[in-house]
Protein backbone atom coordinates (compact mmCIF):
# COMPACT_ATOMS: atom_id res chain seq x y z
CA UNK A 1 0.00 0.00 0.00
CA UNK A 2 1.06 3.76 -0.85
CA UNK A 3 1.55 5.38 2.38
CA UNK A 4 0.41 8.82 0.95
CA UNK A 5 -1.33 9.98 -1.69
CA UNK A 6 -0.46 12.34 -5.18
CA UNK A 7 -3.75 14.38 -3.23
CA UNK A 8 -1.01 14.58 -0.05
CA UNK A 9 1.15 15.31 -1.78
CA UNK A 10 -0.36 18.98 -2.69
CA UNK A 11 -1.38 19.63 0.98
CA UNK A 12 1.63 21.63 2.18
CA UNK A 13 1.58 23.80 -1.05
CA UNK A 14 -2.07 25.30 -0.52
CA UNK A 15 -3.35 28.03 -2.73
CA UNK A 16 -5.29 30.92 -2.20
CA UNK A 17 -9.50 31.11 -2.54
CA UNK A 18 -8.58 33.95 -5.78
CA UNK A 19 -6.46 31.54 -7.69
CA UNK A 20 -8.55 28.60 -7.53
CA UNK A 21 -11.83 29.78 -8.25
CA UNK A 22 -12.68 30.35 -12.46
CA UNK A 23 -15.14 32.95 -13.34
CA UNK A 24 -18.28 32.31 -14.23
CA UNK A 25 -17.63 32.05 -18.53
CA UNK A 26 -21.14 31.29 -18.60
CA UNK A 27 -22.30 34.81 -17.78
CA UNK A 28 -19.53 37.04 -19.56
CA UNK A 29 -19.75 38.85 -22.47
CA UNK A 30 -16.25 40.42 -23.06
CA UNK A 31 -12.72 39.25 -21.77
CA UNK A 32 -11.94 40.85 -18.27
CA UNK A 33 -9.00 42.87 -17.72
CA UNK A 34 -7.66 39.67 -15.69
CA UNK A 35 -7.82 36.96 -18.54
CA UNK A 36 -6.76 39.76 -20.90
CA UNK A 37 -3.51 38.45 -22.32
CA UNK A 38 -0.91 40.88 -24.35
CA UNK A 39 -1.65 39.36 -27.99
CA UNK A 40 -1.08 36.08 -28.44
CA UNK A 41 1.05 34.72 -31.60
CA UNK A 42 -1.27 32.52 -32.35
CA UNK A 43 -0.56 32.03 -35.82
CA UNK A 44 -1.28 28.17 -37.09
CA UNK A 45 1.33 26.62 -38.63
CA UNK A 46 0.18 24.13 -41.28
CA UNK A 47 1.90 20.83 -41.68
CA UNK A 48 3.58 19.84 -44.56
CA UNK A 49 6.92 17.83 -45.57
CA UNK A 50 9.21 20.42 -44.16
CA UNK A 51 7.39 20.89 -40.60
CA UNK A 52 5.56 17.19 -40.28
CA UNK A 53 3.01 16.65 -37.63
CA UNK A 54 3.55 14.57 -34.95
CA UNK A 55 4.88 10.95 -35.29
CA UNK A 56 1.41 8.64 -35.25
CA UNK A 57 2.29 5.65 -33.53
CA UNK A 58 1.15 1.61 -34.27
CA UNK A 59 0.84 -0.11 -30.56
CA UNK A 60 0.98 -3.72 -32.57
CA UNK A 61 4.19 -2.49 -35.07
CA UNK A 62 6.67 -4.87 -34.29
CA UNK A 63 9.13 -2.23 -33.65
CA UNK A 64 6.90 0.25 -31.32
CA UNK A 65 9.59 0.36 -28.66
CA UNK A 66 11.99 1.88 -31.18
CA UNK A 67 9.32 3.99 -32.46
CA UNK A 68 8.31 5.46 -29.28
CA UNK A 69 12.14 6.21 -27.98
CA UNK A 70 12.58 8.25 -31.40
CA UNK A 71 9.51 10.10 -31.33
CA UNK A 72 10.18 10.65 -26.99
CA UNK A 73 13.79 12.30 -27.56
CA UNK A 74 12.95 14.11 -30.61
CA UNK A 75 9.03 15.53 -30.45
CA UNK A 76 8.33 14.87 -26.85
CA UNK A 77 4.70 13.83 -27.83
CA UNK A 78 3.24 11.56 -30.05
CA UNK A 79 -0.01 9.97 -30.94
CA UNK A 80 -0.81 6.32 -30.75
CA UNK A 81 -3.39 4.06 -32.64
CA UNK A 82 -4.79 0.63 -31.67
CA UNK A 83 -5.15 1.41 -27.99
CA UNK A 84 -7.62 -0.64 -27.48
CA UNK A 85 -10.00 1.96 -25.81
CA UNK A 86 -13.04 1.66 -27.05
CA UNK A 87 -14.56 5.15 -28.76
CA UNK A 88 -18.14 4.70 -27.42
CA UNK A 89 -15.83 4.80 -23.84
CA UNK A 90 -14.82 8.86 -25.06
CA UNK A 91 -18.42 9.31 -26.05
CA UNK A 92 -19.41 8.53 -22.54
CA UNK A 93 -16.47 10.26 -20.67
CA UNK A 94 -16.98 13.37 -22.84
CA UNK A 95 -20.66 13.82 -22.11
CA UNK A 96 -20.14 13.73 -18.45
CA UNK A 97 -17.70 16.08 -18.56
CA UNK A 98 -19.80 18.86 -20.72
CA UNK A 99 -22.60 17.61 -18.36
CA UNK A 100 -20.69 18.84 -15.40
CA UNK A 101 -19.84 21.90 -17.05
CA UNK A 102 -22.58 22.95 -18.04
CA UNK A 103 -23.91 23.28 -14.78
CA UNK A 104 -24.53 26.81 -13.15
CA UNK A 105 -21.46 28.24 -11.39
CA UNK A 106 -23.17 28.03 -7.73
CA UNK A 107 -23.09 24.13 -8.39
CA UNK A 108 -19.80 23.62 -9.32
CA UNK A 109 -18.70 25.79 -6.54
CA UNK A 110 -20.21 22.88 -4.36
CA UNK A 111 -16.86 20.66 -5.18
CA UNK A 112 -14.54 23.76 -5.44
CA UNK A 113 -10.86 22.28 -4.57
CA UNK A 114 -9.88 23.08 -1.34
CA UNK A 115 -7.44 25.95 -0.72
CA UNK A 116 -5.02 22.40 0.22
CA UNK A 117 -6.42 19.97 -1.78
CA UNK A 118 -5.81 18.99 -5.66
CA UNK A 119 -9.49 16.93 -6.26
CA UNK A 120 -12.78 18.70 -7.54
CA UNK A 121 -13.44 22.09 -9.34
CA UNK A 122 -11.02 24.95 -10.54
CA UNK A 123 -8.58 26.76 -12.62
CA UNK A 124 -5.34 25.32 -12.93
CA UNK A 125 -2.65 24.38 -10.21
CA UNK A 126 -0.38 26.71 -12.45
CA UNK A 127 -2.71 29.68 -12.11
CA UNK A 128 -0.51 31.64 -9.08
CA UNK A 129 2.80 31.93 -11.29
CA UNK A 130 1.19 34.01 -14.56
CA UNK A 131 -0.03 37.85 -13.88
CA UNK A 132 -2.97 36.87 -16.33
CA UNK A 133 -5.66 34.05 -15.73
CA UNK A 134 -6.16 31.52 -18.22
CA UNK A 135 -9.29 30.67 -20.11
CA UNK A 136 -10.30 27.37 -18.57
CA UNK A 137 -12.09 25.62 -15.60
CA UNK A 138 -10.78 21.98 -14.64
CA UNK A 139 -12.01 19.29 -12.92
CA UNK A 140 -8.99 17.07 -10.77
CA UNK A 141 -10.49 13.81 -10.23
CA UNK A 142 -8.02 10.70 -8.15
CA UNK A 143 -9.85 7.71 -8.15
CA UNK A 144 -13.52 7.96 -7.17
CA UNK A 145 -15.38 11.11 -7.77
CA UNK A 146 -18.45 9.69 -5.59
CA UNK A 147 -18.54 12.84 -2.99
CA UNK A 148 -18.23 15.19 -5.17
CA UNK A 149 -20.93 13.23 -7.46
CA UNK A 150 -23.33 12.89 -4.62
CA UNK A 151 -23.01 17.03 -4.15
CA UNK A 152 -23.72 17.53 -7.54
CA UNK A 153 -26.72 15.49 -8.28
CA UNK A 154 -27.83 13.43 -4.96
CA UNK A 155 -30.28 10.80 -6.78
CA UNK A 156 -28.34 10.60 -10.24
CA UNK A 157 -24.73 10.59 -9.59
CA UNK A 158 -23.99 6.83 -10.71
CA UNK A 159 -23.26 6.90 -14.13
CA UNK A 160 -20.72 9.98 -13.78
CA UNK A 161 -18.73 7.67 -11.08
CA UNK A 162 -19.16 4.34 -13.38
CA UNK A 163 -17.69 6.41 -16.44
CA UNK A 164 -15.04 8.66 -14.81
CA UNK A 165 -13.50 5.21 -12.51
CA UNK A 166 -13.74 2.57 -16.03
CA UNK A 167 -11.87 5.59 -17.69
CA UNK A 168 -9.15 6.10 -15.31
CA UNK A 169 -8.65 2.27 -14.95
CA UNK A 170 -8.34 2.33 -18.78
CA UNK A 171 -6.15 4.78 -18.57
CA UNK A 172 -4.02 3.08 -15.84
CA UNK A 173 -3.50 0.16 -18.07
CA UNK A 174 -2.56 1.87 -21.47
CA UNK A 175 -0.24 4.11 -19.35
CA UNK A 176 1.49 1.17 -17.58
CA UNK A 177 1.98 -0.38 -21.25
CA UNK A 178 3.28 2.93 -22.71
CA UNK A 179 5.94 2.62 -19.69
CA UNK A 180 6.86 -0.70 -20.31
CA UNK A 181 7.54 0.48 -23.96
CA UNK A 182 9.87 3.18 -23.02
CA UNK A 183 11.66 1.70 -19.93
CA UNK A 184 12.29 -0.83 -22.49
CA UNK A 185 13.71 1.46 -24.79
CA UNK A 186 16.23 3.27 -21.91
CA UNK A 187 17.13 -0.03 -20.57
CA UNK A 188 16.91 -2.72 -22.94
CA UNK A 189 18.05 -5.27 -20.48
CA UNK A 190 16.06 -4.39 -17.38
CA UNK A 191 12.71 -3.42 -18.12
CA UNK A 192 10.47 -5.64 -16.28
CA UNK A 193 13.44 -5.38 -13.00
CA UNK A 194 12.87 -1.43 -13.28
CA UNK A 195 9.08 -0.99 -13.57
CA UNK A 196 8.19 -3.22 -10.99
CA UNK A 197 10.29 -0.91 -8.50
CA UNK A 198 7.83 1.55 -8.91
CA UNK A 199 4.20 1.77 -7.47
CA UNK A 200 1.98 4.52 -10.01
CA UNK A 201 -0.54 6.87 -9.33
CA UNK A 202 -2.85 8.71 -11.81
CA UNK A 203 -5.54 11.80 -12.22
CA UNK A 204 -7.74 12.60 -14.81
CA UNK A 205 -8.32 15.99 -15.55
CA UNK A 206 -11.30 17.00 -17.74
CA UNK A 207 -10.21 20.21 -19.10
CA UNK A 208 -13.26 23.19 -20.02
CA UNK A 209 -11.95 26.21 -23.06
CA UNK A 210 -15.04 28.00 -22.87
CA UNK A 211 -15.75 29.77 -26.48
CA UNK A 212 -14.31 33.27 -25.83
CA UNK A 213 -15.23 36.63 -27.35
CA UNK A 214 -11.17 37.46 -28.16
CA UNK A 215 -9.10 34.52 -28.64
CA UNK A 216 -6.14 36.57 -29.82
CA UNK A 217 -6.45 37.97 -26.00
CA UNK A 218 -6.67 34.81 -24.08
CA UNK A 219 -5.01 31.71 -22.96
CA UNK A 220 -6.64 28.29 -22.09
CA UNK A 221 -3.79 26.73 -20.73
CA UNK A 222 -0.57 29.36 -20.33
CA UNK A 223 3.11 27.20 -21.00
CA UNK A 224 3.76 24.73 -18.93
CA UNK A 225 4.95 21.33 -19.21
CA UNK A 226 3.18 18.23 -17.34
CA UNK A 227 4.80 16.59 -14.14
CA UNK A 228 4.59 13.10 -14.23
CA UNK A 229 6.09 10.22 -16.70
CA UNK A 230 3.54 11.18 -18.98
CA UNK A 231 -0.02 12.39 -20.26
CA UNK A 232 -2.42 10.79 -22.20
CA UNK A 233 -4.84 13.44 -23.79
CA UNK A 234 -8.04 12.88 -25.52
CA UNK A 235 -9.48 15.76 -27.23
CA UNK A 236 -13.01 15.69 -27.92
CA UNK A 237 -14.85 16.53 -31.38
CA UNK A 238 -11.37 17.04 -32.69
CA UNK A 239 -11.10 20.97 -31.80
CA UNK A 240 -7.68 22.29 -32.24
CA UNK A 241 -6.00 24.25 -29.43
CA UNK A 242 -2.94 22.66 -28.15
CA UNK A 243 0.85 24.07 -29.10
CA UNK A 244 3.91 22.52 -28.63
CA UNK A 245 7.14 25.02 -28.32
CA UNK A 246 9.77 23.18 -30.73
CA UNK A 247 13.15 24.79 -30.92
CA UNK A 248 13.07 25.84 -34.63
CA UNK A 249 9.95 26.71 -35.22
CA UNK A 250 8.51 28.54 -32.18
CA UNK A 251 4.50 27.38 -30.99
CA UNK A 252 3.49 24.55 -33.34
CA UNK A 253 -0.02 23.82 -33.55
CA UNK A 254 -0.79 19.91 -32.90
CA UNK A 255 -3.55 19.24 -35.58
CA UNK A 256 -6.39 18.16 -34.59
CA UNK A 257 -5.87 14.28 -34.15
CA UNK A 258 -8.84 11.03 -36.10
CA UNK A 259 -10.65 10.06 -33.61
CA UNK A 260 -9.06 7.25 -32.59
CA UNK A 261 -5.78 8.11 -31.85
CA UNK A 262 -4.72 9.62 -28.39
CA UNK A 263 -1.90 12.10 -27.61
CA UNK A 264 0.73 10.75 -25.49
CA UNK A 265 3.23 13.46 -24.00
CA UNK A 266 6.53 13.24 -21.75
CA UNK A 267 6.16 14.90 -18.28
CA UNK A 268 9.12 15.96 -16.00
CA UNK A 269 9.53 12.45 -14.05
CA UNK A 270 10.24 11.06 -17.45
CA UNK A 271 12.94 13.62 -18.52
CA UNK A 272 14.83 13.29 -15.23
CA UNK A 273 14.25 9.14 -15.26
CA UNK A 274 15.88 9.75 -18.97
CA UNK A 275 18.48 11.82 -17.66
CA UNK A 276 16.96 14.56 -19.97
CA UNK A 277 17.17 11.82 -23.15
CA UNK A 278 13.67 12.52 -23.41
CA UNK A 279 12.75 16.54 -22.56
CA UNK A 280 9.10 16.66 -20.72
CA UNK A 281 7.42 18.97 -23.35
CA UNK A 282 6.20 22.83 -23.09
CA UNK A 283 2.93 23.32 -24.15
CA UNK A 284 -0.11 25.23 -24.01
CA UNK A 285 -3.68 25.90 -25.46
CA UNK A 286 -4.92 28.09 -27.37
CA UNK A 287 -8.84 29.04 -27.31
CA UNK A 288 -11.89 29.50 -29.98
CA UNK A 289 -14.47 31.87 -30.37
CA UNK A 290 -17.19 29.90 -31.18
CA UNK A 291 -16.41 26.34 -30.25
CA UNK A 292 -16.35 25.32 -26.45
CA UNK A 293 -13.04 23.01 -26.07
CA UNK A 294 -12.78 19.87 -23.85
CA UNK A 295 -10.18 17.75 -23.67
CA UNK A 296 -9.63 14.66 -21.06
CA UNK A 297 -5.87 14.58 -19.31
CA UNK A 298 -5.05 11.69 -17.92
CA UNK A 299 -1.78 12.24 -15.57
CA UNK A 300 0.30 9.04 -14.42
CA UNK A 301 3.10 8.63 -12.99
CA UNK A 302 5.57 7.08 -10.13
CA UNK A 303 3.71 6.77 -6.89
CA UNK A 304 4.51 9.65 -4.16
CA UNK A 305 6.91 7.95 -2.56
CA UNK A 306 9.24 6.59 -5.25
CA UNK A 307 12.48 7.66 -6.16
CA UNK A 308 13.87 9.07 -9.60
CA UNK A 309 17.17 8.80 -10.34
CA UNK A 310 18.23 9.23 -13.69
CA UNK A 311 18.93 5.50 -15.58
CA UNK A 312 21.90 5.08 -17.62
CA UNK A 313 21.75 2.28 -19.82
CA UNK A 314 24.49 -0.72 -18.81
CA UNK A 315 26.33 0.15 -21.93
CA UNK A 316 27.11 3.78 -21.57
CA UNK A 317 27.63 3.40 -17.96
CA UNK A 318 31.26 5.32 -17.92
CA UNK A 319 30.82 7.66 -20.61
CA UNK A 320 27.50 9.11 -19.24
CA UNK A 321 27.35 11.96 -17.14
CA UNK A 322 23.89 11.88 -14.48
CA UNK A 323 22.40 15.34 -14.83
CA UNK A 324 20.10 15.03 -12.18
CA UNK A 325 20.58 14.08 -8.64
CA UNK A 326 17.46 11.59 -7.23
CA UNK A 327 14.35 13.34 -6.21
CA UNK A 328 11.20 11.64 -4.18
CA UNK A 329 8.49 12.55 -6.21
CA UNK A 330 6.71 14.19 -3.61
CA UNK A 331 9.55 16.69 -3.08
CA UNK A 332 9.97 17.71 -6.89
CA UNK A 333 6.36 18.25 -6.73
CA UNK A 334 6.35 20.67 -3.76
CA UNK A 335 9.22 22.51 -5.41
CA UNK A 336 7.16 22.42 -8.51
CA UNK A 337 4.48 24.06 -6.88
CA UNK A 338 6.62 26.49 -5.09
CA UNK A 339 9.12 27.39 -8.34
CA UNK A 340 7.44 26.14 -11.33
CA UNK A 341 10.33 25.68 -13.90
CA UNK A 342 12.93 26.56 -12.17
CA UNK A 343 13.03 23.62 -10.39
CA UNK A 344 14.57 21.44 -12.48
CA UNK A 345 17.94 24.06 -11.96
CA UNK A 346 17.12 22.87 -8.45
CA UNK A 347 17.91 19.04 -8.89
CA UNK A 348 20.39 19.13 -11.69
CA UNK A 349 23.97 18.70 -10.96
C1 LIG B 1 -1.49 15.00 -10.97
C2 LIG B 1 -1.47 16.27 -11.24
C3 LIG B 1 -0.90 16.86 -12.51
C4 LIG B 1 -1.33 18.30 -12.43
C5 LIG B 1 -1.27 18.55 -10.97
C6 LIG B 1 -2.01 17.34 -10.39
C7 LIG B 1 -3.52 17.52 -10.64
C8 LIG B 1 -3.82 18.42 -11.85
C9 LIG B 1 -2.78 18.45 -12.96
C10 LIG B 1 -2.77 19.74 -13.79
C11 LIG B 1 -3.84 19.79 -14.90
C12 LIG B 1 -3.69 21.10 -15.72
C13 LIG B 1 -2.24 21.41 -16.08
C14 LIG B 1 -1.31 21.22 -14.85
C15 LIG B 1 0.10 21.71 -15.15
C16 LIG B 1 -1.94 21.89 -13.66
O1 LIG B 1 -1.82 23.02 -13.32
O2 LIG B 1 -2.79 20.95 -13.02
C17 LIG B 1 -1.37 19.77 -14.41
C18 LIG B 1 -0.50 19.33 -13.23
C19 LIG B 1 0.91 18.90 -13.58
O3 LIG B 1 1.16 18.09 -14.47
O4 LIG B 1 1.78 19.41 -12.89
O1 LIG C 1 -6.37 20.56 -23.45
C1 LIG C 1 -5.27 20.29 -23.95
O2 LIG C 1 -5.12 20.12 -25.17
C2 LIG C 1 -4.04 20.15 -23.10
C3 LIG C 1 -4.33 20.03 -21.63
C4 LIG C 1 -3.10 20.08 -20.80
O3 LIG C 1 -2.04 20.49 -21.22
C5 LIG C 1 -3.15 19.60 -19.41
O4 LIG C 1 -4.25 19.25 -18.92
O5 LIG C 1 -2.08 19.56 -18.79
FE1 LIG D 1 -0.41 19.92 -19.92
Amino acid sequence: MATSTLEEAYKENPLSLQHILPIDFQSIQEVPNSHLWPKINNVLTSHNDKNPNVPIIDLLAPNVVELMGHACKTWGIFQVVNHGVSLELFDEVEYQARRFFALPAEQKVKVMRSTSGATGYGTARITPFFSKFMWHEGFTIMDSPLDHAKKLWPHDYHKFCDVMENYQKKMKVLSFQLCLFILNYLQPSQDQHSINSFEFAGALQLNSYPCCPNPNHALGLAPHTDSLFLTILHQTNNTKGLQILKKDQGWTSIAPVSNDALIVNVGDLLHILSNGEFPSVYHRVLVDQTKHRVSLAYFFGPQVDSMISPLVSSKDNDGVVLKYRNVKVKEYLGLKAKHLEKVFSMIRF
